[in-house]
């Protein structure tokens, strides 16, 4: 089998060899769906993983910009249309200087596994720019945001590929996306998620992601009859994911103690309450600034400048920043601070060597594939209000994102139990988010 793995892995290397982060997604699929396929006979000599790895459509354009003194910038958009087995493409948009074709082919590729474990039919997409929102003004912001849709529009629509946010891409951005697709395109239709509740945006999808994270990690806690409450909380990130996790969190009464940023993490012994965490979306969506700003209203709590919170004890750990944030070393600290589950809000946080120790420590681990899933789901779900042209309440948006939340724990267990009763997460979220697209792909034929 290790055979099987590797001649893969050289042939995706050969073709993709100067994307590492691309390369790290493939390989934690290939090392757990490639033993899946050579069981089942109707994967058997199909190539179907080795179709799933290359992207249907990958588009790279020019955006050129104007900022408020006069200077045009021109920096690079993406679109990776990865997969539309199951349905149009669908994933997020990401504005950071570190983005490039490896870091939106990783992200791309692991969106089709978790889009089709929501159930929804959505498939997988991914695109974004090298943009760096911060320290830009909002009429920047807007110019740049206009002139990336005039060359993104013709490739997205509603029945094609529904764009929404990720990293650098809130509500604000959002907006001025969906005003110059309008414009373009003369058509009111949901071509974006994520949208203003008052223009076609769904109840509950600015909380979706962090709370569908802590949703799983509740699933994953009570399978060993085991709770949130009571429990301390170390968080990283202090964007939307980790804003939202932190309230289901603090909701469900555990102790959130850490938020952080580019910049170092905040610890705050006495745990980060609904006014503290007031004061962090003020400080994060409001001002713009910086997770040390906290400090500014709550003195007793300490600043870590450049570090990562994951040498703070836990019970529970949630890494809701960015890919490889949390190392081999990071894990070991963790487990021996007693961390008992960790659950992905971010995509791909763990590096290898960190998912290895969790597992072999046998403690409670979920890949961002299943555990983040609840954003994209929630998206699913404001593309059908969309459709049908009405709005659900908080209520019922809410309800559906738990079962599928639990609906995705209960896969990753039909597909991830091993011999000895531990369920290996990483391999039931590849396997069942797998079947669904290959299933699709046979029936569709060799396109
Ligand atoms: N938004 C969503 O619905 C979904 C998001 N995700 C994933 O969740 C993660 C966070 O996204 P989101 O909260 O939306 O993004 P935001 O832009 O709202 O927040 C990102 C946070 O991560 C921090 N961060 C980013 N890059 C780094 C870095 N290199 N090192 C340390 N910290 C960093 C940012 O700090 P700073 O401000 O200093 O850069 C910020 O606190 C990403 O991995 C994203 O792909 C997954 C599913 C859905
Ligand atoms: O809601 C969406 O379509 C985007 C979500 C996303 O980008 C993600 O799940 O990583």
């Amino acid at each position: 089998m290790e055979d099987k793995i590797n001649a893969f892995m050289e042939e995706v290397k050969g073709r993709n060899s100067h994307e590492p982060e691309f390369i790290q997604a493939v390989q934690e699929v290939a090392e757990t769906v490639i033993p899946y396929i050579s069981n089942h006979e109707i994967y058997n000599g199909k190539n179907i993983l080795l179709r799933m790895v290359e992207p249907e459509r990958l588009i790279s354009f020019r955006v050129s910009w104007v900022d408020d003194d006069g200077e045009i910038h021109v920096n690079r958009g993406y679109r990776i249309q990865m997969n539309s087995a199951i349905g149009p493409y669908k994933g997020g948009l990401r504005f950071h200087p570190t983005v490039n074709a490896s870091v939106l082919k990783f992200l791309a590729f692991e969106q089709v596994f978790k889009n089709s474990l929501t159930t929804l039919p959505m498939g997988g997409g991914k695109g974004g720019s090298d943009f760096d929102p911060k320290g830009k003004s909002d009429d920047e912001v807007m110019r740049f945001c206009h002139a990336f849709m005039t060359e993104l529009c013709r490739h997205i629509g509603p029945n094609t590929d529904v764009p929404a946010g990720d990293i650098g891409v809130g509500a604000r951005e959002i907006g001025f996306l969906f005003g110059m697709y309008k414009k373009i395109r003369n058509e009111f239709t949901g071509v974006l998620t994520g949208k203003g509740l008052s223009w076609g945006g769904s109840k509950i999808r600015p909380e979706a992601t962090g709370y569908g994270t802590v949703y799983f990690a509740q699933s994953m806690l009570q399978s060993k009859k085991d709770d949130v409450k009571g429990k301390t909380v170390v968080i990283s990130g202090s964007g939307n994911v980790a804003q939202y996790a932190a309230e289901k969190v603090i909701q469900l009464g555990g102790k959130v103690v850490t938020l952080s940023d580019s910049g170092g993490y905040i610890y705050d012994k006495e745990g980060i309450d609904e006014e503290k965490l007031a004061f962090v979306m003020e400080i994060k969506n409001k001002n713009r600034g910086r997770i040390s700003d906290y400090l500014d209203k709550y003195t007793s709590a300490e600043f870590h400048k450049g570090k990562t919170p994951w040498e703070v004890p836990c019970a529970i750990a949630l890494p809701c920043a960015t890919q490889n944030e949390l190392d081999g070393n990071d894990a070991k600290t963790l487990l021996k601070n007693g961390c008992i589950c960790v659950a992905e809000g971010a995509n791909m946080p763990s590096t290898p060597e960190a998912i290895h120790a969790f597992h072999e420590a046998r403690i409670l681990f979920a890949p961002g594939k299943a555990s983040n899933a609840g954003g994209v789901a929630t998206s699913g779900l404001e593309m059908s209000q969309n459709s049908l042209r009405i709005s659900w309440t908080r209520e019922e948006v809410d309800e559906r994102l738990q079962k599928i939340m639990k609906d995705i724990h209960d896969s990753c267990i039909d597909y991830g139990m091993d011999e000895d009763g531990y369920c290996n997460y990483v391999k039931g979220a590849n396997i069942a988010g797998f079947v669904k697209v290959a299933d699709a792909m046979l029936a569709q034929g060799v396109i």
